[in-house]
């Protein structure tokens, strides 16, 4: 069948490819002429995993219209600042029944919405959205690698469709009926990379990142309950797998983001290096909307955000955690 992906960097890359060697007919959107003019002349993405040879039944497009002609589900793999975008165009031409699937990681700013919300809000009919999330670095599925992820639907039906589409020998695909926890594991594993990187740019740890990833999974868990999703996803793929994934890789934009924030650069920096996008910058940020609404405290995110956002001191992040005061060590999941 011909699927449409909206979104041609690394991981709009890796599942396109995916998707291709499952037998699928991939129409690609990018932005980019000359991505475009690469993809189709020369099977490679020449921006991201530019090594890679891509399936020839990858096939690029600059228009909406194009790609989604006679296709049967789409999948939004944009930064997630521009979802609410790809779902409002996407709404001006499929049917409401057309299943879409999202697997960009992050929380609305202001709104503090997640992904599949934004659709919701967009397009109508719930039921036939699906998010993908899990340990998955590109550069790993990409090659083949073997992964799995987790893929999360209201509806069973919708998960199974999806779950078909996606899983192979490589790619092993779970289905599960949270999508708001493994939404929000997604989008905070993210803040935790970010100062798990902080912490090794300053010279400290494996135990520190040990604690990091530990207590950065209890904020998670107490984050995921308040907002309706279910502490057991926390343990899975979503929240642990990719927590560990995300804080320990190398390829982690997000990490590689702390470590240059540890040696005194800037979101500015790490974009204009990299042309990459490191999600948990705007996530720290975010999920203070859904900490304010409901309660819940977030001791690692904030000290994430005030690096980021309100000039700290990267040191700060240690001295900040260590001297809160003394608890037990599960409080409010
Ligand atoms: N890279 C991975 O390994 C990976 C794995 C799982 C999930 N994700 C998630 O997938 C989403 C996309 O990340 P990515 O890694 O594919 O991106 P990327 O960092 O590789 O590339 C950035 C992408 O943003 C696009 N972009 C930037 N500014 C834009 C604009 N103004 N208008 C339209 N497009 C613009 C670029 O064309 C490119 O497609 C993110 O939410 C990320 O967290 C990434
Ligand atoms: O490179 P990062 O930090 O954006 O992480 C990529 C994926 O989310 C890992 O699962």
């Amino acid at each position: 069948m011909k699927v449409s992906v909206i979104g041609a960097g690394s991981w709009g890359t890796a599942l396109s490819q995916v998707l291709a060697n499952n037998g699928h007919n991939v129409g690609l959107w990018a932005r980019k002429p000359e991505v475009v003019k690469a993809i189709n002349s020369e099977h490679r993405n020449p921006r991201y995993l530019s090594d890679v040879e891509l399936n020839p039944d990858v096939v690029a497009t600059l228009s909406y219209r194009d790609t989604l002609l006679r296709a049967r589900a789409a999948v939004i793999v944009t930064p997630s600042t521009l979802v609410r975008g790809a779902a409002r165009a996407l709404a001006d031409v499929v049917d409401s029944d057309f299943p879409v699937i999202v697997c960009s990681k992050g929380i609305e700013e202001g709104s503090g919405l997640l992904p599949i919300d934004i659709l919701d809000a967009e397009m109508g009919n719930r039921s036939r959205f699906a998010v993908l999330s899990g340990p998955n670095h590109a550069e790993e599925v990409v090659r083949g690698v073997p992964a799995a992820t987790v893929i999360a639907s209201e509806s069973p039906d919708t998960a199974a469709f999806f779950q078909e589409l996606f899983a192979c020998e490589s790619f092993r695909a779970y289905t599960s009926e949270d999508a708001c926890g493994v939404e929000l594991c997604a989008a905070f594993k993210n803040v935790v990379a970010i100062a798990v990187g902080m912490s090794y740019g300053l010279g400290f740890g494996d135990n520190t990142a040990a604690l990091l990833v530990s207590r950065g999974l209890a904020e998670m868990s107490r984050l995921v309950v308040a907002c309706g999703g279910n502490a057991i996803t926390c343990m899975g793929l979503a929240g642990t797998g990719d927590m560990v994934a995300t804080c320990m890789s190398h390829h982690s934009r997000n990490r590689t983001f702390g470590e240059m924030l540890a040696a005194g650069k800037t979101l500015d920096d790490f974009t204009v290096e990299t042309h990459m996008v490191a999600e948990g910058a705007n996530a720290c940020r975010n999920v203070k909307v859904l900490a304010d609404r409901y309660g819940v405290d977030l001791p690692i995110a904030d000290a994430v955000r005030s690096v980021v956002w309100e000039g700290a001191d990267p040191k700060s992040l240690a001295r900040d955690l260590t001297s809160r005061s003394l608890k037990p060590e599960f409080y409010g999941i």
